[in-house]
């Protein structure tokens, strides 16, 4: 599924990540890593919001040569997200369902799932961390993508929206066959999360656990 060739992540000549030549399959995956390990940076390489040597490829959609079309299939949580405080959370979605083709009916229904119908049009400067990490999920699951990153997607978020957090990750997989990398310090749930592989990085390097 996802292909990283001579792949190397360095900030100021300081090398954090190095990959030669890596295939992950589709999956469930858990990224874990000690504390400043690279688990961010990785996903934000895979998303395209980072510049790096090498090549990373979805199927045989190259992120250097086909960006648009690799981006549409890639969609990314940060781990603690930043929004313009002057938009609404329905304006935002409206954006980003605009520029990944979701169909009609798919935010609504994320936004109903995730309990945000009674705040999504206040401005988002009004928001709590929880309430942008939720938006920040919603965001992630619009479209048709073929992977979807979430990075630290536990953090602050409710045991009742965890819980529809990963009956969404399970559905998507299952019914769509769609993959997730998801970073996180708490342990995951893998009895809702059947299938669930890990992946480490250490060292500057991945090792695939399965
Ligand atoms: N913008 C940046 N400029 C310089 N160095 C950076 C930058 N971003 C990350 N780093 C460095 O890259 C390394 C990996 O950072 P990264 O944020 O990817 O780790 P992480 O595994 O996600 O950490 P954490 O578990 O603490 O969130 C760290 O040594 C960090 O200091």
């Amino acid at each position: 599924m996802l292909h990283f060739s001579q792949f190397e992540k360095s900030y100021f000549n300081h090398l954090v990540l190095k990959i030669d030549n890596i295939k992950i399959p589709e999956g469930i995956f858990w990224i874990k890593g000690s504390n400043g390990s690279g688990k961010s940076t990785l996903l934000k390489a895979i998303a395209g919001i980072l510049s790096f040597e090498g090549d990373i490829s979805l199927g045989n959609i190259y992120l250097k040569n086909h960006g648009v079309s690799y981006r549409k299939l890639v969609n990314f949580a940060e781990a603690e997200p930043l929004f313009p405080e002057f938009l609404t959370g329905s304006e935002m979605i409206t954006l980003f369902a605009e520029a990944k083709g979701a169909i009609s009916g798919q935010a609504e229904t994320l936004i109903t799932d995730m309990g945000m119908k009674s705040y999504i049009n206040n401005p988002l400067g009004s928001y709590s961390s929880g309430m942008l990490k939720k938006l920040s999920l919603v965001l992630a699951f619009l479209g048709q993508p073929k992977l979807i990153l979430l990075d630290e997607p536990l953090n602050t978020i409710d045991v009742e929206s965890l819980e529809i957090l990963y009956r969404w990750i399970d559905e998507k997989y299952q019914n769509e066959k769609v993959s997730f990398l998801l970073s996180s310090h708490q342990q995951l749930d893998e009895l809702k999360l059947p299938g669930l592989k890990q992946i480490n990085i250490e060292d500057k390097k991945i090792t695939l656990n399965f």
